[in-house]
C-alpha cells in the first residue's frame, strides 16, 4: 500500500499569514518517517510548484467579494492534477494544508478516479458559503459550494467540475455556520452532524450514521477531509478561525480510525494548521495532533 504526501504551503483562502507553513511544520515533525512506521510507502516530493503557480500570479484584484480568486483558482487547479496523477498511480494522496480552499483541487482530484466517492467533511464551519451569501469573501469559507455546482458560475473556476452531490456529503463537527450556510444544507438536504449532535448521540453513533447515510454498504471510497479546526481549540489550538465547544482530541482520533476501519479510505486532507499563531507549545501540539489523526486516519491503532 502506498500514499503520496501532497504539501501544498497556500494561504490565499484566507488572511492570516502562516497556515502556508503547515505543511513543512507536519513534515519536519516526522510524519513521512511515523507513516513509513505503519507499513506504508510514502512517495513525497515537495510539491514546490504550488508556489511557484502562486507566485505566477501578478496583481490579483479582488472578484465581487471573492478574495484573491485567481491564486485560489490556479494553485487548486494544479493540487487537483497532482492529486489526481497520484491516485491514478495508486497512490492514496495525503494532502497538508494550507487553508481548506485547497479541498477544491484534493476533492476535484479525486473524483477524477473515483467518480463514485463520497466525502466526510470534518470542521467547525460548513465551507460552503456561495459568491452570493459569503460574508468574507474568503475562499476556504467556500469549497463546498463549488465542489457542489451551487451559486453563481465565476469565470476564473471554470475548470472546477460539479463532481460532488449532496448525498455522497456528510459533515461532522459544525458549530459556526452562517445564516446563509444553514439555508444552503436546508435547501439541499446536506446531512450535517453538528455539536450537538454528537453530544447527544457520542461520536460512535455519528460515525455509524454519517457513514450509513453517505456509504450504507461501506464499498464506496471516502475522502476525507479533515479541517483541525473540528477540534476544540484547546486540542488544537494554532489554528485560522478556532471555535469553542469542539471535538475531543479523542473524537477527533476516533473519527479517522473507524473510517480506516472501512478500508474505503482513498485520500486525506489534513488542513488549516497553521504554525505561526500561537506560543512554541501550542503550535508543536496543534502540529502534533495534525501528524496522530494522520496516522489514526492511515491505520495506527491503539491495540
Ligand atoms: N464562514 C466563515 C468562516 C470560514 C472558515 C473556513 B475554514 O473552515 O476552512 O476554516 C466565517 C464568516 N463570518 C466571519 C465573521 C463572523 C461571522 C462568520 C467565512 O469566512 O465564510
Ligand atoms: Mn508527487
Ligand atoms: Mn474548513
Ligand atoms: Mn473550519
Amino acid at each position: 500500500k502506498s500514499l503520496a504526501i501532497v504539501g501544498c504551503p497556500f494561504s490565499g483562502g484566507q488572511p492570516r499569514a502562516g497556515v502556508d507553513q503547515g505543511p513543512i511544520h507536519l513534515i519536519h515533525a516526522g510524519l513521512p518517517k511515523q507513516l513509513e512506521e505503519l507499513g506504508w510507502k510514502v512517495h513525497f516530493d515537495g510539491h514546490h510548484q504550488f508556489e511557484d503557480v502562486s507566485a505566477a500570479i501578478g496583481p490579483d484584484s479582488p472578484i465581487g467579494k471573492l478574495k484573491n480568486p485567481r491564486r485560489v483558482s490556479k494553485v487548486c487547479e494544479e493540487v487537483a492534477k497532482v492529486v489526481g496523477e497520484h491516485a491514478k498511480n495508486g497512490q492514496l494522496p495525503v494532502t497538508l494544508g494550507g487553508d481548506h480552499s485547497l479541498a477544491m483541487g484534493t476533492i476535484s482530484g479525486t473524483f477524477e478516479k473515483y467518480p463514485d466517492a463520497c466525502v466526510v467533511w470534518v470542521d467547525a464551519h460548513a465551507d460552503i458559503n456561495t459568491t452570493d451569501t459569503t460574508d468574507s469573501g474568503n475562499i476556504h469559507g467556500m469549497p463546498v459550494s463549488f465542489l457542489l455546482g451551487l451559486g453563481e458560475k465565476v469565470e476564473e473556476f471554470k475548470w472546477v467540475k460539479p463532481v460532488l452531490k449532496p448525498s455522497r456529503l456528510v459533515y461532522i463537527g459544525l458549530r459556526d455556520v452562517d445564516a446563509g450556510e444553514k439555508r444552503i444544507l436546508k435547501e439541499n438536504n446536506i446531512k450535517a452532524f453538528s455539536m450537538h449532535e454528537v453530544d447527544k448521540y457520542g461520536i460512535g453513533k455519528v460515525v455509524e450514521m454519517a457513514l450509513d447515510h453517505v456509504n450504507p454498504n461501506r464499498d464506496r471510497p471516502i475522502h476525507l477531509s479533515f479541517d483541525v479546526d473540528a477540534l476544540d481549540p484547546t486540542v488544537a489550538p494554532s489554528t485560522g478561525t478556532p471555535v469553542r465547544g469542539g471535538l475531543t482530541f479523542r473524537e477527533g482520533h476516533y473519527i479517522c480510525e473507524a473510517i480506516y476501519e472501512t478500508g474505503c479510505l482513498v485520500a486525506l486532507d489534513i488542513m488549516e494548521v497553521n504554525p505561526s499563531l500561537r506560543d512554541a507549545e501550542s503550535v508543536r501540539q496543534t502540529v502534533a495532533v495534525g501528524c496522530s489523526l494522520a496516522r489514526s486516519a492511515l491505520g495506527e491503532t491503539l491495540l
